[in-house]
């Protein structure tokens, strides 16, 4: 069996995260694993976690740490088999720390796209809140304005994607990654990404990949319709 893949994937609210770890999930068969869905699962089954999770959600809180790491790696350290990409996780200096302890990782990329354009970008960003699923009115719109592609039920906006709460969160997200990317920094393993456009990163991330891994399959390899 060969040894699996470990990456993590950074990057402020909007910086395009979960677009990019879904097209690296498909180009090389990565688990793209995110904190943001594992927190739904909980929420969902009512697990303790999940009950607790809720409410710093609801408030447009982090989730403290000890509850985050309690839920994030014993789902990692279960995956023995798979190489895997994990996205929303760590978003503090604690959170990376305890996932030092669980594992090693090979790479870290971060995403660095101008504050401009993340406010432009999640003030447009609707969701289908069950599943977490993303659009944009211009970049993936939704096949039918204001429902999800797959269920067909209403797509939301976050409290949060809102203007007035949105300079406050990129603000207070720069502040705590900060030493998380010096972290990795120092340990050698961190690329950075900047532009303001998803295409124009995912060239440079697939090369990198490419480097790293075995592509999945040729014929998977993603390219952008538009
Ligand atoms: N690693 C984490 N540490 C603390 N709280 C977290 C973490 N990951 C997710 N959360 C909580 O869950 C919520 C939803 O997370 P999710 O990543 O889906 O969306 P988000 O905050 O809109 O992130 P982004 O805009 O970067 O996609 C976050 O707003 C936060 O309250
Ligand atoms: N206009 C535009 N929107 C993008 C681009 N890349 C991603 N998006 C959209 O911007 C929003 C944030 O992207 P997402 O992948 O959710 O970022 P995350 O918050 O870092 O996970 C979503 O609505 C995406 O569809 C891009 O290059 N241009």
């Amino acid at each position: 069996m060969s040894r699996i893949f470990r990456a993590v994937i950074l990057g402020p609210p909007g910086s395009g995260k979960g677009t990019i770890s879904e097209r690296i999930a498909q180009s090389f068969g990565l688990q793209h694993l995110s904190s943001g869905d594992f927190l739904r699962e909980n929420i969902a089954a009512k697990t303790e976690a999940g009950v607790l999770a809720k409410t710093y959600i609801e408030k447009g809180l982090l989730v403290p740490d000890h509850v985050m790491t309690r839920l994030v790696l014993p789902r990692l350290e279960e995956i023995t088999r798979h190489s895997w990409l994990l996205d929303g996780f760590p978003r503090t200096l604690a959170q990376a720390h305890a996932l030092d302890i669980a594992c090693d990782l090979d790479l870290v990329i971060s995403l660095n796209v101008p504050f401009e354009t993340l406010k432009e970008r999640l003030s447009h960003r609707w969701i289908h809140p069950a599943s977490g699923r993303v659009y944009n009115k211009g970049f993936n719109p939704p096949r039918v304005k204001g429902v999800d592609d797959i269920t067909g039920e209403p797509l939301i906006q976050h409290e949060d994607d809102k203007p007035m709460a949105l300079v406050a969160r990129l603000r207070h997200y720069k502040d705590v990654a900060k030493p998380v990317i010096d972290l990795y920094k120092s340990k050698g393993i961190l690329h950075t990404f900047s532009d303001t456009e998803t295409d124009r990163i995912w060239p440079y991330i697939s090369t990198l990949f490419s480097t790293k891994i075995p592509m999945h399959q040729a014929d998977t390899h993603y390219a952008p319709s538009h």
